[in-house]
């Protein structure tokens, strides 16, 4: 049996691909999509998708559910609305995958303790290629012998968010196994606000914002004589789409939210 999956923020740079990655999965049936204001009735009116693509498009969630019940949603949209979503989403018993980020330490906590309650699968992933949950990963293990690290993301110039939530969620993952630790000289001051970047537990995060560029993060290494980087890059969205098609299928055996494709791959 098909998993219904359903799309909010259909006509993004990401929900775009994933409405063609939906379509085209043999497993997956596309019954709708989410958008914030009325632009057709169906992805078929939209100069950008072909005349087969028929999902009817809603405005609201609670209206989207009732008619179309579907298994799975699939959030792309932005830091504003994801939080809502999730929570809507959950309290109509509609399995979330996220791949939108910017969401707080607050939400992540209130947001697992709903699918809890509700015994339901949720997918909070902040990156959903592979290579840079392996960046995450090889980055936790070097940190446990290189305790020195500062964090380049660097993205597209339309991202609202920053850091991106790769970074956060980088930088979440060693300081699991990272003793704390101020780094830099102790006296140091910026003669220029933000020159040493954002501080997250005394590691750096720098944040680069660039037309031309898709989605990129080094994790910088410093010891005695020696450095080592670890760099991923995703040079179109398409190298998220796999993890998209992995989640969907996943969340729908799961029964609780779990934030980072690493705790499930
Ligand atoms: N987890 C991952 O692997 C990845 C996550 N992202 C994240 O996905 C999100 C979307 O990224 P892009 O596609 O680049 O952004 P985008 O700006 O191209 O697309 C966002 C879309 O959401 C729509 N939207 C905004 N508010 C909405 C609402 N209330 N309801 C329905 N639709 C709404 C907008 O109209 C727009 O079409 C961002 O948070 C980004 O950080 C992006 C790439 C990979
Ligand atoms: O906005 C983006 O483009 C991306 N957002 C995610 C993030 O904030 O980490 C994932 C990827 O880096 C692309």
């Amino acid at each position: 049996m098909s998993i219904r999956v359903a799309i909010a923020g259909p006509r993004g740079k990401m929900g775009a691909e994933a409405v063609h990655t939906v379509m085209k999965h043999d497993k997956m049936e596309l019954v709708a999509v989410l958008d914030y204001k009325e632009v057709g009735a169906t992805l078929a009116e939209l100069d950008m998708f072909p005349a087969s693509y028929t999902a009817p498009i809603f405005t609201d969630m609670h209206e989207l559910v009732e008619v179309t019940a579907p298994d799975v949603l699939v959030d792309l949209t932005n830091p504003h609305a994801v939080y809502q979503h999730t929570k809507e989403s959950l309290n109509l018993s509609v399995r979330p995958v996220i791949g939108t980020t910017g969401f707080t330490d607050a939400q992540l906590e209130e947001l697992s303790a709903l699918a809890k309650e509700k015994e339901l699968g949720c997918i909070i992933a902040p990156n959903f290629a592979i290579g840079a949950i392996l960046m995450m990963k090889f980055a936790k293990e070097a940190a446990k012998y290189l305790p020195d690290v500062e964090i380049i993301e660097m993205h597209h110039d339309q991202k609202l968010d920053a850091p991106s939530g790769t970074a956060v969620k980088t930088a979440q993952m060693i300081q699991e196994v990272r003793s704390q630790k101020a780094q830099g000289h102790p006296e140091e001051k910026e003669t220029l606000e933000g020159a040493r970047g954002a501080d997250f537990d005394g590691m750096r995060i720098h944040s680069v914002r660039l037309p031309g560029l898709v989605a990129h993060q080094q994790v910088l290494f410093g010891g005695d004589g020696q450095l080592l980087t670890i760099r991923h890059d995703s040079l179109n969205r398409n190298s998220f789409m796999s993890g998209v098609a992995f989640c969907v299928e996943e969340v729908m055996k799961m029964d609780q939210l779990v934030y980072g494709l690493e705790n499930i791959i």
